[in-house]
């Protein structure tokens, strides 16, 4: 897969379940005046139905079959803003496939403030059903390695949508301006 100019590469955004990647990357592609595209919603949209019910019918394997060809199509895309599921990166082929081609922002949440968001994701968060407290803090540790590949961490405790989105689109900035100056 041959590299778009730094300016035209497309925006991954990686990290836990609820962490903000739809909810941020939504902003941020508004800021940048580029089209937004969440692998969630492009699963199902092919498959017209929640994940939820993808995970139940059809089983998690189909899931991550789906979610590695789509995530491999995006990404031969260049000016996107995408938001991938929470799982993606469990797979080393989905890791290569956006390390080769877009840039990486790993959105990162503490376990204590995680906690605050278990109500919004319990029910429509198929991984996250009919586990306990300690099951989930065991997840989150588990996944924590996977989310390691990324060309920049954001801790997002205590900040805001808008605040996380200005700060990917001037770290942004400043990087285009310094690799790849206009004048
Ligand atoms: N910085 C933030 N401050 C407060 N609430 C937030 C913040 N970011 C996201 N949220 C809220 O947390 C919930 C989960 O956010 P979102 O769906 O964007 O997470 P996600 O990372 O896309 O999750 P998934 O991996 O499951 O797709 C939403 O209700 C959203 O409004
Ligand atoms: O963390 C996960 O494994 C998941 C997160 C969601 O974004 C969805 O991709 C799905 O519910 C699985
Ligand atoms: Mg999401």
């Amino acid at each position: 897969m041959g590299k778009f100019p730094l300016r035209e590469q497309s925006i991954v955004l990686i990290g836990f379940m609820g962490v903000g990647k739809t909810t941020i990357g939504k902003t941020v592609a508004k800021k940048l005046f580029r089209d937004f595209i969440d692998i969630d919603e492009k699963i199902e949209k092919r498959f017209e139905m929640p994940a939820k019910d993808i995970f139940r019918l059809y089983g998690e394997e189909t899931f991550r079959k789906a979610e590695k060809d789509i995530i491999s199509e995006i990404c031969q895309q260049r000016l996107k803003v995408v938001s991938l599921g929470g799982g993606a990166f469990l797979q080393k082929e989905i890791q290569d496939i956006c390390l080769n081609s877009s840039i990486i922002f790993y959105l990162d949440l503490s376990w204590e403030r995680w906690k605050d968001r278990i109500e919004l994701l319990m029910e429509s968060r198929p991984v996250l059903q009919g586990k306990t407290m300690k099951e989930m803090k065991q997840l989150y540790e588990d996944r924590r390695p996977i989310y390691e590949q990324h060309h920049s961490r954001i801790d997002t405790d205590y900040h805001e949508i808008e605040e996380v989105a200005d700060y990917i689109v001037e770290s942004l900035k400043l990087a285009w301006d310094i690799y790849e100056p206009t004048s």
